[in-house]
């Protein structure tokens, strides 16, 4: 862990976010430590990708507060939010078919960086200055995410895990301070989600502060330094995810009932 001084990076207060008559989340407050791994977990329609959603300002909220290092963002558009430092990734792998894996990293980078697109056509140096300096930005990220020997080829040729990690690069193309994760594991064997688990703590050692939403409890438990569980939009309960996966509210929410000291 790179903090462990258990400051705040990021904060929701009181949000609610409704949609019509649906109230996906309601009066949620929650935080993340930064330098951490914090879990966002919760039954299928809790509200997960609604709280990204808002975090990012894809949606605005409808009620509530949002704090960034202390910067509110609730009233700003998503490009504001992004050049402050919080990027994500998508539940549905996104990438652009018929391009390369570098050329996935690039549009990540080389766009977020404020280039002239003009100057770019006509090739100028200043132009083709950045491109060399974005070309190596996101070789260096693939290193990263340990796909620097794949740059080459086709992103539609490789495994789903191996996408996700394009993913991952280039959601880093913008050089966030925070990283939110939307199912980064959803479709994989254990041995792949595992692999993920290992990449965003190095990426946590690396200084990033992360976000992750997450079906695979167990990979919370092993992954996660604290989370939030969330059903209907409300908290449900926080702290270790040992301790959420415990709280008898979490277990009604997800089995139905209480289980005993044996999983029963
Ligand atoms: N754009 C939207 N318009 C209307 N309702 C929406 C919209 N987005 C989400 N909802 C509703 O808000 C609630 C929360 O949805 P959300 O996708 O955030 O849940 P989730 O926890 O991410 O679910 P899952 O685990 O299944 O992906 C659901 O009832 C959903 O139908």
């Amino acid at each position: 862990m790179t903090d462990t001084s258990g400051q705040t990076i990021h904060e929701l207060k009181n949000v609610v976010k409704k949609f019509g008559g649906v109230t996906a989340v309601n009066n949620l407050s929650m935080s993340i430590a930064k330098g951490t791994v914090h879990g966002l977990i919760g039954p299928n329609g809790a509200g997960k990708t609604t709280v990204i959603n808002l975090i990012t300002g894809l949606f605005d909220v409808s009620g509530g507060t949002i704090l960034f290092n202390g910067t509110r963002t609730d009233t700003l558009e998503p490009h504001q939010i992004a050049g402050l430092g919080i990027s994500r990734t998508y539940q549905n792998v996104r990438l652009f078919s018929g391009m390369s894996v570098l050329e996935q990293v690039l549009t990540g980078c080389y766009l977020g960086r404020g280039t002239n697109l003009f100057a770019s056509f006509l090739g100028t140096s200043d132009a083709r200055r950045k491109w060399k300096t974005s070309r190596q930005t996101a070789m260096h990220l693939l290193e990263r995410v340990g796909m620097a020997d794949r740059a080459d080829e086709l992103a539609e040729t490789l495994s789903y895990g191996e996408q996700r990690r394009i993913e991952i690069a280039r959601a880093l193309g913008s050089d966030p301070k925070l990283l939110l994760l939307d199912e980064p594991t959803a479709g994989m064997n254990h041995s792949e989600a595992s692999d993920i688990g290992k990449l965003v703590h190095e990426l946590r050692d690396s200084g990033l502060t992360i976000l992750m939403v997450e079906h695979n409890i167990s990979l919370v438990t092993e992954f996660c330094e604290s989370c939030t569980v969330i059903n209907f939009g409300q908290l449900l309960a926080e702290g270790t995810p040992r301790a959420c996966i415990d709280n008898p509210d979490v277990q009604i929410a997800y089995f139905g009932k209480k289980r005993d000291a044996h999983g029963h």
